[in-house]
């Protein structure tokens, strides 16, 4: 029988511009890529699937340049991206073609993804890559990208291709073994983290940066964990310079996956009470319940199962920071509007809005449950929802009836005190929002002349992140 440890996985690999170049003098690290190389072959001759997010673009240019440091002006820097850019892939190329393995080059902005008819194009062309047996080698466009549609940094990048490519792993490669409870590099005594249940329960101090050259810091890597969780990717930060270690995590994982998924096979009730630490010392005080893979149920770990022989346990991981994937991974649709669209304004709506709206069956929003509406967007595009509290809102006005400066400045504080729950797609632009906002639906026609939904949005075009659901 093929057991589901067996089943070949998609793994996406994120290395960072300091895992492929010299923080000080730009010049490829040859040697590192080499072994990268070796280790994404292997992988792929095991029957895994393997997208490259790379950066470096603008650090192999300024070498290709013979330019000692990155200027200021975005029209140089994205010159100098687009000369690195050919540099890169080329060195990728030359290093798997001694391999004999194909790659390809997939450059994108935010913008190729905020149509669903196009980002379903990128998956699919991504998908096919990869049925092909090729490694496609993503990297933003730096080339063309300004800041509203740049996707910032390559970490949310590696993460939305992840979710994209329904990845069972991204591996965020950098240049320390894992995220410490502070940077390791100010702070020799910080405590490395082995295993991440819950991010927002995190206690870590991620504000300093790290090399010359690298771009995000920890602070980007947790938020592409948060992103990449929710859409049930397996999220892990290791050291790149030792690129073998992912084929050493992977073989860890599986055996895990091994162990719990005899578990369910000699169960009618798949949970166990269990001792963790035989199995994975990472996990023994951080997690009393794990889900390794996507799909799978969280169980706790058990004994091998006395009716088929495990393969020997492999030896411990090397260092790594494992952030577990969401129980119930977000819908692909949900993914996008979340990750893929830029917001365009905010929808502030009421508690009992929200509520409706996230509830299990849950329903489309009402106008009746839209307090207030603030930017300059049309029907079809995307905006942040933004949760206040409207008695709140109604006692501090009344409050502050005679003096209007006053009533606005608290009015300005209940707004600013809302919380950020998601994105939605709207049917109707902010300047007819704010005309039916708080009306039953059956009156939207009278007021605007026309009613082309009953919904400011429907309830598929709504997304929430995951601590809000
Ligand atoms: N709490 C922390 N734990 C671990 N590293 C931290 C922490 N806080 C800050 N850092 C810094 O984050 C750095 C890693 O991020 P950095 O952006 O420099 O690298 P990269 O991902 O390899 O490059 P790029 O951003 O170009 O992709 C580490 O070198 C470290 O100094």
């Amino acid at each position: 029988m093929k057991h589901k440890e067996d089943k070949p996985l998609t793994i996406v690999i994120k290395l960072g511009t300091s895992s492929i170049c010299d923080e000080v003098t730009h010049e490829p690290r040859i040697a590192n890529m080499s072994l990268i190389v070796e280790t994404v072959v292997k992988l792929r001759r095991e029957g895994h699937r393997v997208i490259i997010v790379s950066s470096a673009a603008i650090a192999i240019g300024l070498k290709r340049l013979d330019i000692p440091k990155r200027p200021k002006h975005l029209a140089t820097v994205q010159a100098i991206a687009a000369v690195g850019q050919c540099r890169l892939i080329a060195l990728w190329d030359e290093l798997f073609r001694q391999l004999n393995q194909p790659v390809a080059q997939i450059l994108l902005t935010r913008n190729d993804i905020a149509d669903r008819a196009q980002y379903l194009n990128a998956a699919n062309t991504l998908t096919e890559l990869l049925h092909m047996g090729v490694i496609p080698i993503v990297n933003e466009n730096d080339t063309l990208s300004v800041m509203e549609i740049k996707f910032g940094d390559n970490d949310t990048l590696s993460a939305i291709t992840a979710g994209m490519a329904n990845a069972d792993f991204l591996f965020l490669m950098t240049d320390v073994d894992g995220l410490y409870t502070e940077n390791p590099r100010k702070n020799p005594n910080a405590q490395p983290i082995e295993v991440v249940t819950d991010i927002s329960q995190l206690n870590v101090d991620v504000s300093t940066g790290g090399s010359s050259v690298g771009t995000g810091g920890m602070v980007t890597k947790l938020i592409a964990a948060e992103l990449a969780t929710s859409a049930g990717v397996t999220t892990i930060i290791t050291k790149s310079s030792i690129p073998g270690n992912i084929h050493s995590i992977i073989k860890y994982l599986r055996y895990l996956r091994q162990q719990e998924g005899d578990s369910h096979d000699r169960s009618i009730n798949p949970t166990f009470p269990c001792d963790l630490s035989r199995s994975d010392p990472d996990v023994r005080s951080t997690a009393r319940s794990v889900t390794l893979f996507p799909g799978m149920d969280s169980v706790t770990q058990s004994s091998p199962s006395p009716s088929r022989p495990l393969s020997r346990p492999p030896s411990p991981p090397p260092r790594h920071t494992r952030f577990l994937p969401q129980q119930h991974p977000m819908r692909d649709r949900h993914f996008w509007i979340l990750h893929g669209l830029k917001s365009h304004g905010t929808v502030y709506i009421d508690t009992g809005a929200y509520k409706a709206i996230t509830r299990t069956n849950k329903a489309g929003l009402l106008p009746a449950g839209v307090v207030d509406v603030k930017g300059t967007f049309n029907a079809s595009e995307a905006v942040s929802l933004v949760v206040i509290d409207r008695k709140a809102l109604i006692e501090a006005e009344e409050a502050h009836q005679g003096d209007a400066e006053l009533k606005k400045t608290v009015r300005a504080l209940v707004f600013e005190n809302g919380e950020d729950v998601g994105k939605a797609i709207v049917n109707y632009s902010a300047v007819e929002i704010a005309r039916i906002m708080g009306l039953k639906s059956s009156e939207i026609e009278s007021l605007l002349g026309y009613s082309d939904s009953e919904y400011i949005a429907h309830r598929d075009n709504l997304a929430f992140a995951p601590k809000h659901v």
